[in-house]
């Protein structure tokens, strides 16, 4: 089946839709940001290489139009439709905006898209509905269509645990019933995890009414998951003891990290500059520091920008920075031209193939998943400096649990400069990353994960009536 969007079109009776491939259909929904829209992108290319489904992307217009002109997804096996989402076109969406969107727009086009696809009778059987955890809205609308729906997490299993413990938080007074932190300083969520700062629970991000708004979406969005039968994770086997247990709530299945292999192109929503890949081959080996501080949550203020600016400017050592225009207000005047001979500033990079590079010697990241992922595939050592979200847990993993970092705490020289220091001259810290990758992606691991899929694959192919007594 082909689905093609016509542009300017708006409902889903003007999406083109051809028969072609005879398997059962899978719906996905990604929740429509960069590093989470990749991932779902990859889960839908290796599902369609293990066969029996055919995965349909189901993205909002204002992410379709970005995406789409950029890749040829046919040729990976995946079929992509755009819903509308009553956005502005050209206008910028926050959080918040994309919120109202899910919760108001989307559910009546993702509802008509299926049935539509149900009461066809030259289409297949709709076999599932996988949406990502933050697009919960979604999961609403498949149980409504009766349609067995699975979610998808993108990031760690640690994470979504970390999350969904909101009740107990509440119960132990660390956060009042909004959210908010009652204490400073650090608590523990699962005696198997590490402490957590209370300031840097995921929800707690801007102003205090945003934080509340945050976590009343954490809350609706982890109680309706906790129906599902399956949650698959962008994660690996054994990132965490809870993730097979299923006391209560979804078997948690990891399947990752899940890898680009059978996408043809990257799955990106801006113009990669590979130029930066020519000035790499003009470097030495390990002389470069890949700077990036992923694609959303919570950018920069200005004086960060100019600060970390001014450290580079000092330290003299090669670098590649990826900061969209956005970002670039707080850098010093004529920047770019003071640091041509050593630094270069990209608006937006080939992050892995960067990655792989010889001449990259550490990734100062911002602690994404997905960039965490990409720096253990490509064996590069991390320089942490975590923003909002999920990333203060991952980068308590990365340098506390499997010690293949260092935080930085600002961007003054002396930060910089030893964290720099200690990430590149550690040998210990370069073989435990390379044990790492082998452990997360070697052989075993990948077996392991392919047996997990097709192990959720195998229960969704059951017949509907043996599924509902399981549940
Ligand atoms: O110049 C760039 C910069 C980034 N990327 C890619 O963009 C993705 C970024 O993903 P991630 O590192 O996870 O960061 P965010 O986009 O900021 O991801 C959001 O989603 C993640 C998964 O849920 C969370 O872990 C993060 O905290 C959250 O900010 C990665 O695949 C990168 O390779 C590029 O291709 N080029």
């Amino acid at each position: 089946m082909v689905c093609e969007n016509l542009g300017e079109t708006k409902g889903i009776n003007e999406i083109i839709i051809k028969q072609e491939i005879t398997k059962k259909i899978v719906i996905m929904v990604p929740y429509p940001a960069q590093g989470h829209v990749t991932p779902m992108l990859k889960l839908a290319s290796h599902m369609s290489t293990l066969g029996s489904f055919q995965p349909l992307i189901v993205l909002p217009e204002f992410i379709h139009r970005r995406l789409i002109s950029k890749m040829n997804l046919t040729r990976a096996g995946i079929q992509c439709v755009a819903i509308p989402d009553g956005l502005d076109e050209g206008k910028p969406c926050d959080f918040f905006t994309i919120e109202t969107a899910m919760e108001d727009c989307m559910p009546a086009h993702l509802s008509r898209l299926i049935k539509k696809l149900q009461d066809d009778d030259d289409q297949e059987e709709v076999g599932c509905l996988i949406v990502d955890v933050l697009a919960s809205w979604a999961m609403e609308v498949g149980r409504e269509c009766g349609v067995e729906v699975a979610g998808f997490w993108t990031a760690m299993v640690a994470a979504y645990s970390l999350i969904s413990s909101f009740p107990e938080l509440i119960q132990r007074g660390l956060v009042s019933d909004a959210g908010l932190p009652q204490h400073e300083g650090k608590m523990t969520f699962h005696p198997d995890q590490p402490t957590v700062n209370i300031e840097d629970l995921p929800w707690l991000i801007g102003t205090e009414a945003a934080k509340k708004a945050r976590f009343k979406f954490w809350v609706r969005t982890i109680q309706r998951s906790r129906s599902l039968k399956w949650i698959l994770a962008n994660s690996f086997p054994n990132e965490s003891q809870r993730e097979e247990s299923r006391n209560c709530g979804p078997i948690i299945c990891p399947v990752g990290p899940l890898r680009s292999d059978g996408l043809n192109e990257s799955p990106t929503f801006w113009e990669e500059d590979r130029s930066c890949l020519g000035w790499l081959d003009r470097q030495k080996p390990n002389s470069v520091v890949y700077i990036s501080f992923g694609s959303w949550v919570s950018p920069m203020d200005e004086a960060k920008v100019r600060s970390l600016a001014l450290t580079l400017e000092g330290l003299r050592r090669p670098f590649i920075w990826v900061l969209g225009p956005a970002w670039r207000d707080g850098l010093p005047n004529g920047y770019p031209e003071r640091v041509e001979n050593f630094g270069k500033i990209v608006g937006w990079a080939p992050q892995v193939d960067v990655l792989q590079h010889e001449a990259v010697g550490c990734y100062l990241t911002h602690c994404g998943w997905n960039s965490t992922m990409e720096a253990v595939q490509c064996k590069k050592n991390l320089l942490c400096f975590p923003v909002a979200g999920d990333q203060s847990l991952n980068c308590e993993y990365i340098v506390n649990v499997w010690k293949i970092g260092v935080k930085i705490n600002g961007f003054s020289i002396k930060d910089v400069g030893d964290g720099i220091k200690r990430v590149m001259e550690d040998t210990k810290m370069k073989t435990r990353i390379e044990r790492l990758n082998e452990r997360i992606m070697g052989e075993e691991a990948t077996l392991k994960v392919k047996q997990n899929m097709l192990h959720f694959m195998n229960d969704l192919k059951r017949p509907i009536d043996q599924l509902q007594m399981n549940l």
